[in-house]
């Protein structure tokens, strides 16, 4: 039988509420406050960066949470949780499955992403684990490494995945057919009808982020529509 938590997903929205430092909703007050929303307006999940937040949105909503830590490492292009120090924070922040870049490149410390899986796997048999993956070829690695779920998060943000101002709609339907776990469409989805092509291609559930919680991103696409309708 499916995990619950991955059972309660299909079909559904997951919110990505995530600010950086330097956005004006930088912090986990704000954060919660964005969840309390997705979860009043049905959302079946969240996903948080920073233990910070991730503790901040689990006090005030039921809604499981995908949680993830984005961090640089010097002469590493993986950021979204990359070692296993980020990983137990993630967990130990309350997430019930975490999100982690599963491209095939290169990671600090040289452990391999198959050890990462390996150990938090022994460690905490009870978490789920989400790859955030670019291509069809990191997902297939992704299923045979032991991950949980995949999502396209990656797409356009690795230089050999299609670079695209839209959802990776072919990636979504391409992993759907070849690997066996669910796959979630995230990244650039716009609007809700996309949100529905990422279903009718086959995802299991959808992560939208910006197109939600980011004021500022969604006040530019009526300001720059509206400055190019003027200036025709
Ligand atoms: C590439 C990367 O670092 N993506 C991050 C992953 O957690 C977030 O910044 C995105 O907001 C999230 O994937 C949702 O995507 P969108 O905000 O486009 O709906």
């Amino acid at each position: 039988m499916k995990n619950p938590i991955i059972a309660s997903f299909q079909g559904g929205l997951i919110v990505s509420c995530q600010a950086l430092e330097g956005e004006a909703f930088y912090g986990g007050e704000y954060m919660a406050k964005f969840a309390i929303c997705a979860e009043a307006g049905d959302a079946v999940g969240i996903r948080a960066n920073t233990p910070a937040d991730i503790k901040a949105i689990k006090a005030v909503t039921k809604l499981p949470l995908i949680g993830l830590w984005k961090q640089d490492y010097d002469g590493y292009e993986v950021y979204i949780t990359p070692t296993l120090r980020e990983v137990e924070e993630v967990i130990a922040a309350g997430a019930d499955i975490v999100a982690m870049d599963a491209t095939l490149r290169d990671r600090p410390g040289g452990v391999p992403l198959q050890t990462i899986v390996r150990e938090t796997k022994r460690a905490h048999p009870e978490v789920l684990l989400m790859a955030d993956v670019s291509t069809t070829e990191e997902g297939i690695a992704a299923e045979q490494a032991g991950f949980d779920l995949i999502s396209t998060t990656l797409s356009g943000y690795t230089p050999y995945s299609p670079q695209s101002s839209d959802p990776d709609f072919e990636l979504i339907a391409e992993l759907s057919r070849r690997v066996s776990i669910p796959v979630l469409g995230e990244g650039r989805i716009h609007t809700p009808e996309q949100a529905v092509r990422c279903l009718r291609e086959g995802a299991f559930a959808v992560v939208v982020g910006g197109a939600i919680t980011r004021p500022d991103t969604i006040t530019r696409k009526y300001t720059e529509a509206m400055a190019q309708f003027i200036d025709e």
